[in-house]
């Protein structure tokens, strides 16, 4: 196997010299201001050993990656119920699109995008102030990286809500479904937050070790989840995790992982690694240009590929 230092930083200095890198998000206009030059990966093998390039020590808003956590925190609280809220399908739709809800009765095709994630975060929000809703999403993730220095970046969230009428459409839309129970705003003021929750990437590939090791944390030996909740969760990643690019990632990477328009991106190669990139530049359907590029280059290097014994 070849040396995944020297990888990374091979993989590094070719990203860093792309001069193709995608558009940032500037649709959340706060994320307009991150500079598309940044690159940076971090990757935790299943023995424990980290080895990160570029810009792994510098946080960037987290944003769709938060989904996989929102989706663990309520599949703890509500267990299976969380599936009559969402299904389990990809939707080959955009991650904002609002056109299957009508047609599908208002329940969204999967937890990954928007409204499937609003509708998840609506089970962890209702019946709390927003503030113990985003409390219990920030909590779990503390615990899974042993860090609790992570936060909300409170300037991104302010952007989001003062930005986010589609996501408030869609919210809006489900509720007359009666997919949502909280009052919208609340729901919604914790998805803002989640979304913006701040990590590095080496803070992001060490709350993925669950993932890679049949969910259990490697530091406490505790079980976040199940190993087939685990499996579950990271099949879900695989086919729905990249919105309507999720096929192509799949064909490229081979991996589960779950985008954000932060442009981060976090992979698991089951029993092997957890990898989190992170250049804010994206493609467009809203994933990462490099990151993808970058974990191609990585998987093949690497031989991880769930496709690949
Ligand atoms: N794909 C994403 O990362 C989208 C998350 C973003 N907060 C939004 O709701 O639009």
């Amino acid at each position: 196997m070849p040396d995944l230092a020297e990888t990374l930083s091979d993989i590094t200095a070719r990203m860093l010299a792309e001069p193709e890198r995608g558009h940032v998000a500037d649709y959340i206009p706060e994320l307009a201001k991150v500079s598309p030059q940044h690159f940076g990966i971090t990757v935790i093998t299943a023995d424990g050993q980290e080895q990160s390039a570029g810009d792994a020590h510098v946080p960037f808003s987290i944003q769709s990656v938060s989904k996989v956590f929102a989706l663990v925190e309520a599949l703890q609280s509500h267990g299976e119920a969380v599936w009559a809220r969402v299904g389990r399908e990809p939707s080959g739709s955009a991650f904002n699109s609002i056109v299957q809800l009508e047609a599908e009765g208002g329940r969204p095709r999967n937890p990954f995008i928007n409204a499937g994630a609003i509708a998840v975060t609506d089970l962890i929000a209702a019946g709390h102030e927003p503030r113990e809703g985003i409390g219990a999403i920030l909590r779990l993730v503390r615990r899974l990286t042993g860090d609790p220095s992570i936060t909300v970046d409170g300037a991104v969230a302010y952007s989001e809500a003062a930005t986010g009428f589609r996501n408030a459409g869609l919210a809006n839309f489900m509720k007359s479904f009666g997919i949502i129970a909280g009052p919208v705003g609340n729901t919604l003021d914790v998805y803002f937050h989640q979304c913006a929750i701040a990590m590095t990437t080496r803070q992001l590939a060490r709350a993925g070790r669950f993932l890679m090791n049949a969910g259990v944390c490697p530091d406490s030996g505790n079980a976040i989840v199940t190993p087939e909740r685990s499996r579950r969760i990271a099949a879900l990643m695989l086919t729905c995790g990249h919105y309507d690019a999720s096929g192509d990632f799949a064909f490229k990477v081979g991996l589960p992982a779950k985008s954000g328009v932060g442009g981060g991106i976090l992979a698991i190669a089951p029993g092997q690694a957890s990898i989190a990139v992170w250049s804010p530049g994206l493609s467009p359907q809203g994933n990462s240009l490099l990151g993808t590029q970058a974990l191609e280059d990585l998987s093949r290097a690497m031989g991880w590929n769930v496709f690949q014994p």
